[in-house]
């Protein structure tokens, strides 16, 4: 668990990085909070389970740009579901986790997605599925390929990590933070009078194939 944090600034003064908002869901111990903490602080330790929400901030820097992500750490236990719908309200992104260990903890990122979708148009807000404890391979019980197809059939983003080892957890966050850029670019070019944009509200679908590695 991270220590929960008070609430996140609204915008950001034209000269600081544009701002978006996280917010990581999954079934308990799946690993939310390692991915957090791995990527923001890079440590790993072992942690207690999230009460409600935490929080972090992290500048994500991509070279000729940047983007704050706040990201919002939510309680994966059951009695907590209830109010985590509370949490991802005016998302920009969501990481939808599972053990890879758990196959129950895919079925549960599966109905996550469906609460999403309740929540959000089609498209409206970034989704990356993400597969993590890959360094317990040996007890894998959902594959790559079953991960990577149920993304593909829901155009999502996809990657496997592992936070124990550091394995690709910075790709994750940076790929989902260059999704966010290039669709406010995209939409700011699209503009009439090319005024930026807030709203984000376009698929992932034509630039996935670069993060379905392990
Ligand atoms: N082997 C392994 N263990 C991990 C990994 N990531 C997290 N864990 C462990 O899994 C357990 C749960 O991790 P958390 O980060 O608390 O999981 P969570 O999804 O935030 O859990 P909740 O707060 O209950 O929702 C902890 O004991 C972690 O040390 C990983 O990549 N590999």
């Amino acid at each position: 668990m991270a220590q929960v944090g008070g609430p996140p600034q609204a915008g950001a003064a034209p000269d600081q990085p544009r701002v978006s908002k996280l917010v990581l869901l999954g079934s308990g111990s799946v690993g939310k909070s390692s991915l957090a903490l791995r990527f923001v602080k890079q440590d790993f330790k072992s942690i207690l389970p999230t009460v409600g929400c935490a929080f972090f901030t992290k500048v994500v820097d991509l070279g000729a740009s940047s983007l704050k992500l706040e990201i919002w750490d939510t309680a994966g236990q059951e009695k907590y579901h209830s109010v985590c719908h509370l949490y991802y309200r005016g998302a920009n992104a969501a990481l939808l986790v599972y053990d890879i260990t758990q196959k129950d903890s895919f079925h549960k990122a599966q109905q996550w997605l469906g609460d999403l979708e309740k929540e959000f148009p089609p498209g409206e807000i970034v989704v990356m599925l993400v597969g993590n404890k890959t360094d317990l391979e040996e007890e894998q019980e959902v594959p790559f390929q079953e991960g990577k197809e149920f993304a593909d059939s829901k155009n999502l983003l996809f990657m496997e990590t592992s936070a124990k080892l550091n394995h690709r957890v910075s790709e994750v966050f940076r790929t989902v933070a260059q999704e966010l850029l290039q669709r406010a670019e995209d939409k700011r070019s699209h503009s009439p009078q090319g005024a930026p944009a807030v709203t984000l509200d376009q698929g992932p679908a034509a630039r996935q194939g670069k993060c379905c590695t392990r």
